[in-house]
């Protein structure tokens, strides 16, 4: 599909070309704080009811990521004490994998009129358009979770607050050139029009 749009309309292009790129196909150099700079201004286009403006990244690359991994493992050891050394390990090194991680975190109200769910909802939109603008300058990136983001510990080390949910790990760097793009299926199954029965009344 993305082939045969017009030249004149790019955004849609990337839109429609867009697909993760698994973290160990992300490599150096990761986006730089311009690029980071401008996917965070795109997520902040997000739909946005209330204005509470819920979004909160926190970047971590370099060494932090050694220092990520062991938030992560500690996280887990407390969660499974039982963990083997090779698990933790494992844990470790996750954040390895890719020049960058961006945590996508939501600071919530839940006291707020607002719906706690479209607050959420607003914020993942906001990760969304991230990764979006990620790709469009040539990056990739992969949204992961784990059941590290659900740990008021991790959360805490990570320097969110207490009323702020995690969303996800954005691993991002520079796709390989055997980044995959799976084929998606067609938009007729996802979309209907719906007209009222008889009239209205
Ligand atoms: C909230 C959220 C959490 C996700 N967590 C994981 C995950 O932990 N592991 C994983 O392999 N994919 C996860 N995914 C899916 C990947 O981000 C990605 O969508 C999937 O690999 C398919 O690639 P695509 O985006 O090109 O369709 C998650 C997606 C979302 C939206």
């Amino acid at each position: 599909m993305p082939d045969t749009l017009p030249a004149h309309r790019p955004a849609l292009a990337a839109l429609l070309a867009r697909a993760s790129v698994p973290a160990r196909l992300l490599l150096d150099p990761g986006p730089d704080d311009a690029a980071i700079d401008l996917a965070v201004a795109a997520a902040l286009r997000a739909p946005d009811h209330g204005g509470l403006r819920p979004w909160r990244f926190v970047v971590i690359r370099g060494a932090a990521r050694a220092a990520l991994g062991e938030v992560l493992a500690q996280s887990l050891s407390r969660r499974a004490p039982d963990s083997s050394p090779d698990r933790l390990a494992m844990e470790r090194a996750k954040p390895l994998r890719a020049p960058v991680v961006i945590v996508a975190g939501a600071a919530l109200r839940p006291e707020h009129p607002v719906p706690v769910w479209e607050q959420e909802a607003c914020a993942a939109a906001g990760v969304m358009n991230l990764m979006n603008a990620l790709d469009a300058q040539g990056l990739g990136a992969i949204w992961l979770s784990s059941a590290a983001l659900r740990d008021d510990g991790a959360k805490a080390a990570l320097g969110f607050a207490a009323t702020d949910v995690l969303l996800g790990w954005i691993y991002a760097g520079t796709p390989a050139a055997e980044r995959p793009r799976p084929a998606r299926p067609g938009p007729e199954a996802f979309w209907r029009e719906w007209h009222a029965r008889g009239g209205l009344a």
